[in-house]
């Protein structure tokens, strides 16, 4: 359930600040003074370098291919304060992208991630986040885009605007000195793997993740910039490639490439480390191959990933099981249903039964009563009548919801936690028994 005041109850604070959207992109082959500006404010606020006018072309040409959008908080009434920046640059910033998330039974439903977003230190607390959140999901909505999603910097500041923790991602460390031994040696030894330039990688990075992506429940899409930060040739912070990142490829039985792993030394760690940048694993065996070949860099006695699936099969696949040390477990996508009865229908379910829930969401955009009712894997999503004549069985709020609609956890879970209520004994269970999937989702992918 949500503990958000309504916004309409709170009181009405001064808000001299104007909106605007605009497309990243070059025009006639330059960038436009809005697009470099609001770049420099979305560097001040992740604390990257100042990007040069080269930095910024590079950037818009990627986002143009993403087909991003960017928002700015401008102030209407500048005092103009010598020497401050001025006007034309935002006090805030914010930023999504549409591409899908693998919601199962080779569904891609389309997405809205939400990314950039910063406010000024001068200005926060104002309501600016709440401004640009408020009317960008609503926008989102109108176009007929079922969710948004985001990763969060902080995990407290999301919740109030519906979503919720949907996946997770595990820190490992995996003890490696002398190799990775195997349970099964010739299910690690599939395929070939061999040294690439990572340029390579940056090269087939698309086309490898697609097929991922297509196979990975949880996966959402990649921007294009990703290329360059799988490849490590480059990111927001910085375009300069890191030279120390290297690269294998793995090659399936008729020699094509269906995966590959970046990986770079870990120089302040001991004992000797190289962590991975990114693992992808399109082809049947390249996963534990790719493993192998990282057991068997000499020098190196422990490889880490921050990206870990919740469920890796790399643990059961190893003859020491406690060499795999998971070292964290952490949030990592954050989903907002905004379409309830497209998003519970896109996604499949196990069992076949019917259940009907409340929904809270304090924006509106998903409240409402719903009957679920799944035949064949396949649900069927009804709004109800809100006039006293359909009773819920269950009562959440969207974040809850958002949450439980990959997985990541249950409604009794929710239930314990003091976050959903039974409104008739044992629907809780009903609506686990129906929620309840086969793999744990995992989404590869920062943005
Ligand atoms: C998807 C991403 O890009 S994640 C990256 C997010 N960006 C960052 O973390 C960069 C540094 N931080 C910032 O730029 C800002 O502090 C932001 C974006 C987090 C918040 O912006 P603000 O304009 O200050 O938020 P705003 O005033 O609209 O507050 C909205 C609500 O969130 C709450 N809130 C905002 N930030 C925080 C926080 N860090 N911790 C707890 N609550 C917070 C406010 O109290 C307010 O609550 P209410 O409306 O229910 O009373």
């Amino acid at each position: 359930m949500s503990t958000e005041r309504d916004p309409s109850t709170r009181n009405p604070r001064p808000f001299p600040y104007e909106l605007r959207t605009f497309p990243m992109r070059l025009v006639d082959g330059k960038v436009p003074d809005e697009v470099a500006k609001w770049t420099q404010a979305v560097a001040l606020g992740f604390y990257g370098n100042a990007p040069t006018a080269e930095d910024i072309a590079k950037f818009a040409v990627m986002e143009e291919v993403d087909g991003r959008m960017s928002t700015g908080a401008y102030l209407t009434d500048a005092p103009g304060h010598a020497g401050a920046w001025g006007p034309e640059y935002p006090v805030a910033t914010y930023a999504y992208h549409r591409k899908n998330l693998n919601v199962g039974g080779g569904t891609l439903l389309p997405v809205h991630q939400i990314t950039a977003v910063t406010v000024r230190p001068s200005h926060r607390r104002r309501g600016i986040l709440r401004a640009m959140i408020s009317s960008d999901l609503a926008q989102a909505k109108a176009a007929g885009i079922p969710m948004a999603a985001l990763t969060a910097s902080e995990a407290v500041i999301y919740g109030r605007f519906g979503f919720g923790v949907a996946t997770h991602v595990c820190q490992v460390e995996v003890a490696s000195r002398g190799g990775i031994g195997f349970h099964n040696p010739a299910a690690a030894a599939r395929g070939t793997v061999e040294v690439a330039d990572p340029l390579t990688v940056r090269d087939l990075h698309n086309g490898i993740f697609a097929r991922v992506h297509a196979a990975t429940f949880g996966s959402i899409g990649r921007h294009d910039m990703y290329r360059l930060i799988a490849s490590g040739q480059g990111n927001y912070a910085s375009l300069e490639p890191s030279r120390n990142v290297r690269a294998a490829l793995h090659y399936d039985a008729a020699g094509a490439v269906d995966g590959y792993v970046s990986y770079q030394p870990d120089e302040s760690a001991t004992p000797p480390t190289v962590k991975i940048v990114d693992l992808l694993a399109a082809g049947e065996g390249a996963y534990l191959a790719l493993w192998n070949y990282l057991g068997s860099l000499d020098l190196i006695e422990r490889v880490t990933w921050d990206m870990a699936p919740e469920a890796d099969p790399l643990e059961w696949a190893m003859a020491a099981k406690r060499d795999y040390k998971r070292t964290g477990t952490e949030d990592h996508l954050w989903l907002r249903i905004l379409d309830a009865p497209a998003a519970l229908a896109a996604r499949s379910y196990a069992a076949d039964g019917r259940i009907t829930i409340h929904i809270g969401d304090p924006l509106g955009h998903a409240s409402g009563i719903f009957s679920i009712e799944v035949a064949h894997g396949t649900a069927t999503v009804t709004r109800c009548r809100e006039d006293g004549s359909v009773a819920p069985e269950l009562s959440m709020g969207v974040s809850e919801l958002s949450s439980a609609y990959l997985g990541a956890v249950t409604a009794r879970i929710l239930q314990a936690a003091g976050r959903l209520r039974e409104e008739m004994p044992g629907a809780a269970a009903r609506f686990d028994a129906l929620f309840a999937l086969p793999v744990a989702a995992h989404s590869l992918t920062n943005f």
